[in-house]
């Protein structure tokens, strides 16, 4: 006979990660492998952030066991080994979540969906019904779970179980929680706590028998300023990654302009490179930089390798008339008063084969 048959029926609930089936002789007192549902379409998504932001404090609490015997010690183990089997549902559950959150395909791609996507989310139970299973790996498994349910690896759950609270709901002494569910105000909204809500309060009524009504679920979102591990905040550690790209993205320009340059080059056979980092952004100065004319010290284009070597022994405090003084071919810099709108296109004039290309505009309906 099933045991499970006897049990209410879980509701039928859905998430947007891959589910595991359950084994058929797997008990029902056992945390699932899986969340409930695997059929039906995903509901969880972004929701607009909380404006309220907190942390909760931890609660004293006294010792109050209240054995339950409803768990048979013939439950099976409730999970395969995560770490030694390569293909287990987990790590194609992860391979999954790093594809999605990771590659062109994913829509977690600024610093602040990558440090959403795996920002910490704290949950803490208290109950006073002591689950069959012993707490490493109850809480072990239950970090799994809520990993599933918020989508994020299980190096970013912080779960804790106190099985033995004082804890009393209702009039009664009977079996109840309060599970306490801290994140960031992204993945705390009404639509995500109503699906989330079904699919914990199942697990928690298949695993310690408390039936939903018996427990209380408090969702606290936190401002990614209030929310913080290994030393920095979530806002920090977006700001630091914010950082990266702006750093990053001119090496991009840089490797386009130089593989331009060369086809220029080759087509052409007389004329240097036009800056495409420059071109495409005025702001970033580097030495190849057209940028606009600050403090007096832009330095001149260098189309050559030779030219860009000389630059490199260019002091980089150099002012701006000495830096063309040393240049053969002032022509190519941006003069002065030149705006980079007539430079770009005086350069691009100079240039008879790119006699295609639109002229550069730099600022919309600004005269030059
Ligand atoms: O609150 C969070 C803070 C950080 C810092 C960063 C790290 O791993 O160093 N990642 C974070 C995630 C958070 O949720």
């Amino acid at each position: 006979m099933d045991p499970c048959k006897n049990k209410p029926s879980l509701p039928r609930l859905t998430t947007n990660v891959p589910l595991l089936q359950k084994p058929p002789n797997e008990s029902c007192n056992a945390l699932p492998k899986t969340l409930p549902d695997a059929s039906a379409p995903a509901i969880i998504m972004p929701e607009k952030p909380s404006r309220t932001s907190s942390m909760f404090k931890e609660d004293k609490h006294d010792e109050n066991i209240m054995p339950v015997t409803r768990f048979e010690s013939e439950s099976l183990p409730i999970y395969v080994s995560r770490k030694s089997v390569d293909d287990s549902p987990l790590t194609k559950m992860k391979k999954l979540y790093y594809e999605d959150a990771f590659t062109a395909r994913g829509s977690h791609n600024s610093p602040k969906d990558r440090v959403t996507h795996e920002s910490v989310v704290v949950v803490e139970l208290k109950t006073n019904t002591k689950a069959k299973d012993d707490a490493p790996k109850l809480l072990s498994d239950f970090a799994h779970f809520l990993a599933q349910v918020y989508q994020r690896p299980e190096t970013s759950m912080l779960v804790t179980i106190d099985q033995n609270a004082d804890l009393i709901f209702g009039n009664t002494s009977g079996s109840a929680y309060l599970l306490k569910i801290t994140a960031l105000s992204t993945l705390i909204g009404p639509l995500t706590n109503i699906h989330n809500t079904g699919l914990i309060q199942s697990i928690i009524q298949e695993v310690f028998g408390i039936a939903p009504d018996k427990g209380v679920v408090i969702y606290t979102p936190a401002s990614e300023d209030n929310l913080a591990t290994n030393g920095m905040t979530a806002r920090d550690e977006i700001d630091r990654l914010e950082r990266m790209d702006s750093d990053n993205s001119p090496s991009i320009f840089k490797s386009i302009s130089r593989s331009m340059s060369r086809r220029m080059k080759s087509s052409s056979g007389n004329s240097g490179p036009i800056s495409l980092t420059s071109v495409m952004n005025p702001d970033v100065t580097t030495h190849t930089s057209t940028s606009p004319v600050t403090s007096g010290q832009v330095p001149p284009l260098r189309p050559h390798q030779e030219d860009k070597k000389k630059l490199k022994e260019l002091p980089k405090s150099e002012p701006m008339q000495q830096a063309l003084a040393k240049d053969e071919k002032p022509e190519r810099t941006l003069k002065k008063r030149e705006s980079l709108k007539s430079f770009v296109n005086r350069r691009l004039s100079e240039l008879g084969e790119l006699t295609t290309m639109k002229p550069f505009t730099a600022t919309k309906g600004k005269k030059d």
